[in-house]
């Protein structure tokens, strides 16, 4: 463990050690829901931001600076290396991601590029710079996006509701689709692995729309591919968290892969699918995150029950169950985490 760090409790609790609460980060910490981020989003585009170093790291910071949070995310999106690979990516208001150049052919998957971790300095040179920031204040989380989540983007051009057209490729020319995941793949361990070098102290994989697979199309296209990206970590210390939407019935899968950490949706009773898991293993959440926008007795109530519930085990760090929406009340994120850090167990 890092012995620089004066707040360690995130990677105790990653590794199943004993806190004396547990750690809270939440998702899209640094996000919308700040006014703060409103100032810099209003001068910059989205991956100017992403891609310039210093203001990467000014946008880290603002939740350790003014929620008080156990951990830093790095600054970034995932879908970064897609946009390394060759996806034409850009981010409109109101719309989302878009890529203009959806992957459909056989071409256009040998078209993508998995020596390109030279796109991907930008995102090296800003953990140094928030790395310098943080000074060990708390542990920064690097991250980077699973492969059929990654995927799916690259197919679809953009956000989907039903993934038709990721899920007929996976269907009808699943040789097609495992090549493209395999080249993701590829990137992904290079850059996560890169992030390591320049100083992260955690990483996330984030398997987002995992949830849209049935049960044999996740062992196929997406558990064994975090598993082959997890295995190829030089992870040292380094704890690895494995997030998806649907863990409340892939977390058994998702374990396999062995990660440290199984990060769940709010589907499930936290407690049981922690019991589920390997002894050593811990997990993280798993607050619905429209809880949010409940009143203030409510908040504290949904936040003690939990941590009642998960009374006595170690390997317990506090999320939501996916990230912070937009309109949220910064008021009631700050309270929240508030009355995280007063809890004792
Ligand atoms: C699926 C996904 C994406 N990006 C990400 C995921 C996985 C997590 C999840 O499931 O939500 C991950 C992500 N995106 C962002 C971070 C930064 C760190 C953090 O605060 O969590 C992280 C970890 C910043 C961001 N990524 C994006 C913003 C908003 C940019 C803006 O200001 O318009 C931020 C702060 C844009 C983005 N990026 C993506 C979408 C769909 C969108 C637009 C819609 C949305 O915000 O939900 C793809």
């Amino acid at each position: 463990m890092d012995k620089n760090l004066k707040n360690d409790l995130l990677i105790r609790a990653a590794l199943s050690q004993p806190t004396e609460r547990p750690p809270v980060w939440m998702m899209r910490q640094a996000g919308r829901f700040m006014k703060e981020y409103w100032e810099i989003k209003n001068k910059y585009s989205f991956l100017e931001m992403c891609k310039t170093p210093e203001i990467a790291a000014d946008v880290t910071m603002l939740p350790i600076d003014l929620l008080g949070v156990d951990a830093a995310i790095l600054f970034s999106d995932i879908l970064v290396t897609a946009e390394a690979m060759g996806g034409d990516l850009s981010f409109e208001q109101g719309v989302g991601p878009r890529f203009s150049n959806p992957i459909r052919t056989v071409q256009d998957a040998e078209n993508l590029s998995v020596d390109c971790l030279d796109k991907l300095q930008y995102v090296g040179d800003a953990i140094k710079v928030i790395q310098g920031r943080l000074d060990g204040k708390v542990p920064l989380i690097g991250f980077a996006g699973a492969p059929f989540t990654i995927l799916s983007y690259l197919v679809e051009g953009g956000s989907s509701k039903d993934f038709k057209l990721t899920k007929t490729l996976l269907n009808n020319q699943p040789e097609l689709a495992h090549s493209i995941l395999q080249k993701i793949a590829d990137v992904t361990v290079n850059y996560m692995n890169m992030q390591i070098e320049a100083g992260v102290n955690a990483l996330q994989l984030f398997d987002s729309w995992a949830l849209a697979l049935s049960w044999n199309d996740y062992h196929e296209f997406s558990h064994k591919y975090n598993k082959y990206i997890i295995s190829r970590l030089n992870r040292k210390d380094i704890p690895v968290i494995s997030f998806c939407k649907g863990s409340s019935v892939f977390a058994p899968v998702m374990a396999e892969a062995q990660p440290d950490v199984v990060s769940v949706d709010w589907n499930a009773d936290l407690l049981n699918i922690k019991k589920s898991l390997p002894s050593n293993m811990a997990v993280q959440g798993n607050l619905d995150p429209f809880v949010l926008y409940a009143d203030k007795p409510v908040i504290k109530k949904k936040i003690l029950d939990l941590f009642e519930r998960m009374r006595g085990e170690n390997g317990f760090i506090f999320n939501l169950g996916h990230g912070i929406m937009p309109d949220i009340h910064f008021d009631n994120v700050k309270y929240a985490v508030e009355t995280i850090k007063e809890f004792r167990y």
